[in-house]
């Protein structure tokens, strides 16, 4: 996909899609609930994959979760509980992302599940589940610096263990808020749950069939963020829909982009980017993603591009995600003149040295945030977007919605 600006400020009215984490989980809620409506489903693959798989369960022996984290570790828990039998897999590069600290907390509480190939990751054989009948609750101790997926994973079913769940999170809890996402939803659909710190109680009281309206997607949202930071002055673009009270911890990028430059206005029911001159700073930033992962590759980019050092810490998990976002960054940002520098102990500096955009080309890792994040550069020069229809994981319409904004786009040969 070749990508360039035709000069001129950003102007107008874009559309993020529905969250599809918001979305996975409240199809799972539905699922055991049994009932209720789920409103503003998103076109977004992972969300669409959910309804089918969740729909096919009962009659299927075998079912892909492809390339979506939230599905594949959603439904392990989901299909454990509900006593399926058969085989979860997933595409490759999901076959290299761990499961083994979820697979443990299910087994701990009665699943059985197998491993086909590595011990610890996907394909699972799922064959059942024998729960424990003292009517106790299953007490589980899972570590919290992996993957939160496990965490909410783990949640959601804990209404159907007799007895309830006991949850304790121990180590560094990465991405928080999706585990407060979770909570807050489980609520919504009735559950009786707690946290003191980091210890999380379910009881044992089943879902109530629900109506909930999806939001819209904050991580999303990053990229437009992104593109009016790269814009020339003047620029300004309304993204309807959002709104300050968020279930999704991504919110946070209406914070972070106030150091590049853009400023929020939040209205009744939209939000209003408008570029504002930031003040040129040297000295670098230091930002923790640990509770926001999917905003670095859209951070990492823009600091570079603005010549912004910013010190980025918390991107542990970065490295387990769709592709080594990490690597991938490193190996993007160089063919632009910029960096991720990996400065140790978890710290990473962006980085560049006359970065300019002059008809690269972007590999995409089979990364939605990858192409994403890259594609706001074309504000600089023109860019080539590798393999571009990978963005249809999150954000299916986000190429119409750039065209939409004025960019000119034709297809690469
Ligand atoms: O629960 C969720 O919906 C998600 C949790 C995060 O993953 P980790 O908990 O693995 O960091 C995030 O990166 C992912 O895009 C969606
Ligand atoms: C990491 C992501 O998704 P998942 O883990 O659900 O595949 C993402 O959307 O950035």
């Amino acid at each position: 996909m070749h990508l360039s600006w035709p000069g001129g400020p950003l102007r107008g009215t874009a559309h993020p899609p529905a969250s599809k984490s918001e979305a996975n989980r409240a199809l799972i809620l539905q699922a055991l609930a049994g009932g209720g409506t789920i409103g503003n489903l998103s076109d977004a693959h992972d969300t669409q994959l959910m309804q089918r798989l969740l729909a096919a369960a009962p009659g299927s022996s075998e079912l892909s979760a492809e390339d979506a984290g939230t599905v594949m570790r959603f439904l392990t828990a989901y299909l454990s509980v509900t006593n399926w039998r058969g085989r979860l897999t997933g595409t490759a590069r999901m076959q290299e992302r761990p499961i083994g600290v979820l697979v443990d907390a299910l087994r701990q509480a009665g699943a059985s599940i197998s491993y086909e190939n590595q011990e610890g990751y996907p394909p699972l054989q799922i064959e059942g589940f024998s729960a424990k009948s003292d009517g106790a609750p299953t007490r589980l101790a899972v570590r919290g610096d992996i993957s939160s997926q496990y965490i909410s994973a783990l949640l959601m079913v804990g209404p159907y263990l007799p007895g309830g769940l006991r949850l304790e999170l121990t180590g560094h809890v990465g991405s928080r808020p999706y585990i407060d996402m979770t909570a807050a939803l489980m609520q919504r659909f009735g559950a009786r749950y707690s946290a003191e710190g980091n210890a999380l109680t379910v009881l044992p009281q089943p879902y109530q069939s629900t109506d909930y309206s999806v939001e819209s997607d904050w991580s999303a949202a990053s990229y437009w963020y992104a593109m009016v930071a790269l814009a020339p002055a003047g620029s300004e673009i309304t993204l309807p829909w959002l709104r300050r009270e968020s279930l999704q911890g991504d919110q946070t990028i209406a914070k972070m982009m106030t150091h590049f430059g853009v400023k929020t206005t939040f209205l009744a029911d939209a939000v209003h980017l408008q570029q504002q001159p930031a003040a040129a700073s040297t000295e670098p930033l230091t930002l923790d993603f640990t509770d926001c992962p999917d905003l670095a590759q859209t951070v990492a980019v823009v600091a570079a591009a603005l010549n912004q050092p910013v010190e980025m810490t918390g991107l542990e998990s970065l490295r387990i995600k769709e592709t080594d976002r990490i690597a991938a960054l490193q190996a993007e940002l160089a063919k632009f003149g910029g960096d991720l520098r990996d400065l140790g102990e978890g710290r990473f500096r962006t980085e560049s040295n006359g970065f300019a955009v002059n008809g690269q080309s972007v590999a995409t890792y089979h990364d939605h945030r990858m192409a994403m994040a890259f594609a706001p550069l074309a504000l600089r020069g023109p860019l080539t977007i590798e393999a571009p229809t990978v963005v249809k994981k999150s954000y299916p319409q986000f190429w119409k919605e750039l065209a939409k904004s004025g960019f000119a786009i034709s297809e690469a040969d």
